[in-house]
């Protein structure tokens, strides 16, 4: 069975984790393409779609949220699941919630098979300057908090339900 990864990524670390995410779909078996919202992928040509965004500013990236309405009708008939990647995901005292995931689903007429929050990296020297002046004035702990093997176990995880 085939399986779509789309992914939204500013700074890149979202690429990283649906990369990951592809790998481990692969070893599950599933013949997984990986691609950026960038290059405006059709949902309606796989079986599963997995959709993966940065977080910024307490939302989604806009261009995630659009991919999915624009695509809601694929989306909601096939296995659909979806993660995010933030800072505040490496905060313990969030317990794995993010507000704006939960906006994000709150907006589908459809319920994903799966949904997690992985922790990304703020990392200074890959976004732009008036972005590091936002990112200090609220003083957003910086650094790698990316947890690539937690990445893989969902993965390994949520095969068989993509798989249906
Ligand atoms: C301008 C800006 C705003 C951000 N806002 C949030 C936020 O509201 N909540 C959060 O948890 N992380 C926030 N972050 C941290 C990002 O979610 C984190 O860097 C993530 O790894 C970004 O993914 P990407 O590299 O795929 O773009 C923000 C980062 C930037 C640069």
């Amino acid at each position: 069975m085939t399986a779509l990864v789309a992914y939204a990524t500013h700074s890149g670390a979202t690429r990283t984790l649906a990369e990951t995410l592809a790998d481990a779909l692969r070893e599950a078996g599933l013949d997984c393409d990986l691609v950026d919202l960038e290059e405006a992928p059709d949902p309606s040509g796989y079986d599963a779609v997995v959709l993966g965004s940065g977080v910024r500013v307490e939302s989604i990236e806009k261009s995630a949220a659009a991919w999915a309405t624009q695509h809601a009708d694929a989306l909601r008939t096939r296995p659909f699941a979806f993660f995010s990647c933030s800072g505040s995901a490496s905060d313990p005292a969030k317990g794995g919630k993010q507000k704006a995931t939960d906006a994000f689903l709150a907006t589908l007429d459809h319920t994903p098979v799966a949904t997690k929050n992985f922790p990304g990296w703020v990392l200074m020297d890959r976004i732009p300057l008036h972005e590091r002046v936002l990112l200090k004035s609220m003083r957003t702990p910086t650094g790698d908090f990316r947890d690539l093997p937690a990445v893989a176990a969902w993965g390994r995880e949520i095969a068989p339900l993509l798989q249906g």
